[in-house]
């Protein structure tokens, strides 16, 4: 059965896109069909998996506003069964212009309905907002992932994003569930992060994943390369972390 998971956080730059891309190349190279839907403007994850935006022609946008099957707008990356749907700054405009159509939370759902059978893992990286993007993500997810960047603050925000996914349970998607919360940009040098740990800890319980994502600079370097962090560099601690990360999520699905 496909599994769609949304990346979400609409605090910005706490490592949701870092968080797609790798985690959908682990679960790729541990064998499972992967697709990532870029559900972001900036379309850093389209670029971040060597896809040059100005080779898309069609895009998220083309599924959502003028609901192009979702099959027309898949783009391959460099590894077999990681596929992507892309976003360009054309995205920007749905926001605004879905407000005016009908069943618009539902286009993302109704999108992905075709194309999902042939995926064990659908991904979404969502935008930084809690806007309509968001809200078509959440509809068409089983879960949420809701990576945290372990520095102060950390949980501010979070209540809104909680609410969000209650109205999207109470009115488009009653199943939805939070996948688990993933601690990222851990600094060991600081307390602080300890500390913001155990916040989160206390707060989220089991929910929270046993892996912690560090501070790691070959991270941050991968996407300026088109490459996720196993194939940027395998030996790496960023790709063994993401490595850690897809064993979990799995381990949770009865997946080996
Ligand atoms: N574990 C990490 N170690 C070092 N750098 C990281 C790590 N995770 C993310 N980064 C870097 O931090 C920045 C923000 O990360 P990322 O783009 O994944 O966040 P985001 O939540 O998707 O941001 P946005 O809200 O803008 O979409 C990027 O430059 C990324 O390369
Ligand atoms: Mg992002």
């Amino acid at each position: 059965m496909v599994k769609v998971i949304s990346i979400a956080n609409q605090k910005g730059g706490v490592g949701k896109t870092t968080t797609t891309i790798n985690l959908a190349a682990c679960l790729n190279e541990a064998g499972k069909r992967v697709l990532i839907v870029d559900s972001d403007p900036q379309g850093n994850a389209t670029s971040g998996l060597g896809i040059k935006k100005s080779d898309v022609s069609k895009d998220v946008y083309d599924v959502l506003i003028n609901q192009l099957p979702m099959k027309s707008a898949i783009y391959h990356t460099k590894r077999v069964h990681l596929d992507v749907v892309p976003a360009t700054i054309q995205l920007a405009g749905a926001e605004i212009e879905l407000t005016t159509q009908t069943a618009r939370e539902q286009r993302l759902l109704k999108g992905l309905a075709g194309v999902k059978a042939q995926y064990d893992y659908v991904l979404i990286d969502c935008p930084p907002s809690l806007g309509q993007l968001s809200i078509n993500a959440f509809t068409a997810s089983d879960s949420i992932i809701i990576p945290v960047q372990s520095e102060y603050y950390a949980l501010e925000g979070l209540s809104q994003l909680l609410n969000t996914v209650r109205l999207v349970q109470k009115h488009f998607n009653p199943e939805l569930s939070i996948e688990g919360v993933l601690l990222t940009m851990y600094d060991a040098r600081t307390n602080l992060g300890a500390e913001v740990i155990e916040e989160v800890r206390k707060t989220f319980r089991d929910r929270v994943y046993q892996t912690v994502i560090p501070r790691i600079t070959r991270l941050a370097e991968a996407p300026s390369y088109g490459l996720s962090i196993i194939d940027y560099d395998r030996k790496s601690r960023g790709a063994e972390v993401y490595q850690a990360l897809a064993k979990e999520v799995m381990a949770a699905n009865g997946d080996k």
